[in-house]
C-alpha cells in the first residue's frame, strides 16, 4: 500500500500543524470537516477521442486540479460499474471471515511490501487515543493479469487457498486489470497535462507499480479528535484512484487548512496525486494530505488503486518543471528505492 503517517504537532489537539515526510508543513485550522466545492469533477470521456484537442482539453483540467489541490473526481471513465460492484462483493465476503482466517494472510508475512491483510485497529495514525478503525487487504501488480505484461516475474501478492474463498482472487484482479488499463491511458493525459508528449512516460509503465486494496471502515463512535478511520497521510506513488461506496468518509486537507469532504459521486473515481509525482514535478503537482473518518451511520467500503512507475526507473525530474531558476529539489532515486523506503517506514508501525 501506499501511505505514510503525518504527525500532528499538538497530538490529540483538534487543530495543529501537520509535517509531511517531504518537509512540507501544513496548518490545520480545525479538525471538523466541511463541505466545499474545491475538488473539481472532470468528465474524462475525451481521453478516448481520436482528436488530440479533446484529449488536451481533459489534460488542462487535470493540470489545474493536480497543481491547485491534487485531487479531482473522474466521471465518464468508461469502466463498467459491474466490475466495481463485483470487487465490493469480494471485499464484503473477505472481511466477513473469522479473524483467524484473515490472519493467515497477515501482511507481516511479507516484510517491506504492502500485500496481505492489515487487521482492524493495527495502526495508530496521528497518535490518536484509539487506533485507526479500519481493516484492509492489499494486492500487488501481477503480470499474469496484465494483458500488456512484458515480464513473468511472480507477484508479491498473497492469498488464502482458493477453496477458502472461491473466486476472490479473480474477482479482485478483474477490476484491477480494467483499472490498470485506464491508469495507463491517464498516464498519457498526465503527460499532456505537464505539456510533454503523450508517450513521455511510456517506458515507465510497462511494468508499473500497481497495488490495489480493499478497505472496510465500521462506523466510528469515538470523536474525530480521538480516532481516525485512516489517519492523515499522503500516498506514495504517482497517483491513486479511489472507488468509494455510497458512504461519506474521505476528507482532503485544503491549502487553507480545512478538511474538505470528498463526498461519494456514483460511478466516479477520486483521483489524487501522490508523492512520487510531486517529486518528479518538483512540487508542481501537489500530493495532498487526506484521511478517512466514517461517521456516515453505515459500514464504509472503498477500493484505492495505487499507481506508480516501474521500480527500476529513476524518478528523473520532468523537464517542464525544472529550470535554472527552479532547480530540482529532491535527490534522485529509483521508484523502487522510494517505495521500499516509504513502505518499510509505514509497516514499522508509523501507521
Ligand atoms: O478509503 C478511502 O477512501 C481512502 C483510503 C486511503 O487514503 C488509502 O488507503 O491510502
Ligand atoms: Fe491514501
Amino acid at each position: 500500500m501506499s501511505r505514510t503517517t503525518t504527525e500532528l504537532d499538538q497530538g490529540k489537539a483538534s487543530a495543529g500543524t501537520i509535517r509531511l515526510p517531504n518537509g512540507q508543513v501544513l496548518n490545520v485550522k480545525s479538525n471538523i470537516s466541511i463541505e466545499a466545492d474545491e475538488i473539481p469533477v472532470i468528465d474524462v470521456s475525451g481521453i478516448y477521442s481520436e482528436n488530440i484537442e479533446d484529449r488536451k482539453a481533459v489534460a488542462e483540467k487535470v493540470r489545474e486540479a493536480s497543481h491547485r489541490i491534487g485531487f479531482f473526481y473522474a466521471i465518464n471513465h468508461g469502466i463498467d460499474p459491474k466490475l466495481a460492484d463485483g470487487a465490493f462483493e469480494q471485499a464484503k465476503r473477505f472481511f466477513a471471515m473469522p479473524i483467524e482466517k484473515k490472519m493467515e494472510v497477515d501482511t507481516a508475512l511479507v516484510p517491506g511490501e504492502f500485500v496481505g491483510y492489515h487487521a482492524m485497529q493495527q495502526y495508530s495514525g496521528n497518535d490518536r487515543k484509539h487506533k485507526d478503525l479500519s481493516e484492509a487487504f492489499n494486492i500487488a501488480y501481477d503480470a499474469k493479469y496484465d494483458p500488456e505484461a512484458i515480464t513473468d516475474e511472480p507477484s508479491t501478492s498473497i492469498f488464502l487457498p482458493e477453496n477458502d474463498l472461491p473466486g476472490f482472487k479473480d474477482g479482485l484482479y478483474a477490476y484491477h486489470t480494467r483499472i490498470l488499463q485506464f491508469a495507463r491511458k491517464m498516464t498519457r493525459i498526465f503527460a499532456l497535462a505537464l505539456h510533454l508528449p503523450e508517450d513521455f512516460f511510456a517506458d515507465y509503465i510497462k511494468q508499473p507499480e500497481a497495488g490495489m486494496r480493499i478497505l472496510h471502515y465500521p462506523q466510528q463512535e469515538h470523536s474525530v479528535d480521538d480516532q481516525n478511520g485512516i489517519g492523515a497521510h499522503t500516498d506514495f506513488e504517482c497517483f491513486t484512484m479511489v472507488t468509494q461506496d455510497s458512504s461519506d468518509g474521505l476528507e482532503v486537507l485544503s491549502k487553507s487548512g480545512y478538511w474538505i469532504k470528498a463526498k461519494p459521486i456514483p460511478d466516479s473515481f477520486v483521483i489524487n496525486i501522490a508523492d512520487c509525482f510531486m517529486r518528479q514535478t518538483n512540487d508542481f503537482f501537489v500530493s495532498t494530505v487526506h484521511r478517512v473518518i466514517n461517521k456516515s451511520g453505515q459500514e464504509r467500503y472503498s477500493i484505492p488503486f495505487f499507481y506508480g512507475f516501474d521500480r527500476k526507473k529513476v524518478l528523473e525530474p520532468v523537464p517542464t518543471c525544472v529550470s535554472e531558476d527552479n532547480p530540482m529539489k529532491y535527490p534522485l532515486m529509483t521508484s523502487g528505492e522510494y517505495y521500499k523506503w516509504r513502505a518499510s517506514k509505514a509497516k514499522d508501525g508509523e501507521l
